[in-house]
């Protein structure tokens, strides 16, 4: 009973959600995965189905109620026929009216839930995936891709349950009905039924290619759109609008003149099909009235063959209209799910355990590594040895590897060769979801959420009291300008905090950093944008934020690694300096060459 009661109930399944492995059974076939979601609440949609069957049986079994009312009339007054007759005809109609809302009311909830369902499903799908996934594609082609899925699947239900099964269901019963008057002609309007709708199917499926590319399309305005309205300061800035404008509206053409080309596909098929309905109606008014003449039949039977001749001619025309709509529902929710439905880079091994609470020993091990598609090897044969709680600094020239070695670390991607220790566990296989909580990252470009500076902050551990995120705002020199602001910690920060100086948020990532108290800390340049003013207060809260944990930071300004116990210097791939600074200072290699390099540029730039 419980289930049932669930099963009725809106809003997302959290009970059966789908594994991976699920989802991924359905990338090429849209219909298994409508079905599927639709099985999840079974006693819903059989609700729904049964009430439109009873509606259907009604509303055919109306034209025989007619047919019994019209014959006792005939029959002249006296008995209580007529009145027999019209309650039977009263009572088909009512019934057919309330079982139509019947329908439509448990539809109203089972319909939007397994759109949720689906959209829940695929956020987590999303969500397992590695940042190179979505370095390859446009955030708003993937986020338009899931409302898609979840309108077309609406749209499809929507039609198939409306628009197709009750013509279907119609012309099979009236079908029936008519063999009761007429043999013949119920079986020549079955087979005339059924050549058009196999022609009508047949033609739609052909026209499957032009509604897919139409769905691509579409697609790329979505993505185009939000990747000018997410980049618009930098459209500003180069004065390029009417060049975007140009893009855009050339995008958008492209997309109707696709649009209008699967319409009109779908226009010629309903021209077709109304062209053949108006010829099979006249045969068919004829056949009646010879049938009439002949005394073959009574008035009744003549106003039941006409009424069920027109619902078979009309519910054929009704199926084979909403067949070809739903064609291109489906071909919708095909292109959507060929874009979410990608199988995961970087599953956890099987039977991946969480790292235990770490001390932070980092072990690099003849680790080497390549793109997949990139230029050669990044990494070759790379040994480190972090011990926990040292301060070392990542430097060397640009396209050294010193991202790619953070990257790594955090298993955004898998070595090709050799191992990734963190106290002595290979990251490979321990849990993706314990490996990044042992590890706290500051990067340059702070990301931010569009919400408060609370809840951003907060992040770091959702379940932190106010009190601790004061704290730590207090603690990473944020508290006075977060105070400042016009609603203070409740400040929405904006798009990516673009309300937020650059400092800002970088004081806020170190807060955030802070409450998560993760025992490895990464710092991806993180200084190296600020103003001498901003950075002494970054400066400040990154040495609090640094007190106690293993810190590996990749700096270009070799003057931000003050205070480091350690510097690496890497070239092509490979470590070719390591030791405390002043040693490395002191002793002629490609440290002090570096150094060398720095001190004259700087000298230069005074
Ligand atoms: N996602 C990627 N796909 C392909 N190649 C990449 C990718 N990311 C980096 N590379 C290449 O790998 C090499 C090393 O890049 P990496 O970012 O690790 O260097 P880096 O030392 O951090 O450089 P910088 O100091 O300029 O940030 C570069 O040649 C770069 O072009």
């Amino acid at each position: 009973m419980t289930v049932a009661v669930a099963d009725l109930r809106a809003g997302p399944d959290t009970t059966g959600r789908a594994s991976p492995a699920d989802l991924l059974r359905y990338a090429a076939r849209p219909l298994g995965f409508l079905l599927w979601y639709v099985r999840r609440r079974a006693l819903a949609h059989g609700v729904v189905l049964g009430a439109v069957l009873a509606a259907v049986a009604c509303s055919v079994g109306t034209h025989y109620a007619v047919k019994n009312l019209i014959d006792s009339l005939a029959a002249g007054p006296g008995g209580g026929e007529v009145w027999a007759a019209f309650a039977v005809l009263v009572a088909v109609l009512s019934a057919d009216n309330l079982l139509w809302r019947v329908g439509g009311w448990v539809a109203a909830g089972a319909f939007p839930a397994v759109t949720a369902d689906m959209r829940a499903d695929l956020f987590r799908h999303l969500g397992g995936h590695g940042p190179a996934f979505f370095a390859g594609r446009s955030a708003g082609v993937l986020a338009s891709r899931v409302t898609a899925t979840a309108n077309a699947s609406y749209t499809t239900l929507h039609n198939f349950t409306w628009h197709t099964l009750p013509p279907a269901i119609a012309v099979g019963f009236a079908i029936a009905l008519l063999a009761s008057v007429d043999l013949a002609m119920a079986a020549a309007l079955a087979a005339a039924a059924v050549v058009l709708g196999l022609a009508v199917a047949c033609l739609a499926a052909r026209g499957q290619p032009l509604h897919m590319s139409y769905a691509e399309k579409a697609a790329a305005v979505d993505g185009e759109l939000v990747d000018v309205v997410q980049n618009m300061n930098l459209v500003r800035a180069f004065a390029s609008f009417g060049r975007e404008r140009h893009r855009f509206e050339r995008v958008v053409r492209r997309e109707v003149a696709h649009r209008t080309r699967s319409l009109r596909y779908l226009e010629r098929l309903r021209l077709l099909h109304a062209v053949v309905t108006a010829a099979l109606t006249t045969v068919l008014l004829a056949w009646a009235v010879w049938l009439w003449e002949q005394g073959r039949a009574t008035t009744g039977d003549i106003v039941l063959v006409c009424s069920l001749g027109f619902t078979i001619l009309h519910g054929s025309r009704d199926l084979a209209v909403a067949l070809v709509d739903l064609t291109q529902y489906v071909a919708r929710l095909s292109e959507a799910l060929a874009t979410l439905l990608v199988p995961h880079e970087l599953p956890d091994a099987p039977g991946a355990r969480p790292l235990r609470p770490a001390r932070g020993r980092v072990t690099f091990r003849q680790v080497s590594f390549a793109y997949p598609g990139g230029a050669g090897p990044v990494l070759r044969g790379l040994d480190l040895e972090i011990p926990p709680g040292q301060r070392v600094g990542l430097v060397g020239r640009s396209g050294a590897g010193k991202s790619t070695v953070l990257a790594l670390l955090q298993r955004f991607a898998t070595p090709q060769s050799g191992q990734i220790l963190v106290d002595g566990e290979d990251i490979s296989r321990v849990t993706q979801e314990s490996l990044a909580r042992s590890i706290a990252v500051v990067p340059q470009d702070v990301p931010l959420l569009h919400r408060s500076i609370l809840a951003n902050i907060r992040y770091g551990r959702p379940d932190a009291t106010d009190a601790e995120v004061m704290a730590v705002a207090e603690a990473a020199c944020c508290r006075d300008f977060i105070e400042a602001l016009p609603h203070g910690f409740d400040t929405i920060v904006g798009d990516r905090g673009a309300k937020l100086s650059g400092g800002q948020r970088q004081r806020i990532a170190i807060a955030r950093a802070l409450l998560k108290d993760a025992p490895i800390l990464l710092l991806d340049e993180a200084t190296s944008a600020l103003d001498s003013e901003s950075e002494a207060e970054v400066r400040r809260a990154l040495d609090r934020l640094m007190e106690g944990r293993t810190v590996i930071a990749v700096a270009h300004r070799l003057a931000t690694l003050g205070g480091f116990d350690r510097i690496v210097v890497m070239h092509d791939g490979r470590v070719v300096d390591d030791g405390a600074p002043e040693l490395l200072a002191r002793r002629s290699g490609p440290y002090r060459e570096l150094l060398r390099l720095q001190t004259f540029q700087l000298a230069e730039a005074a």
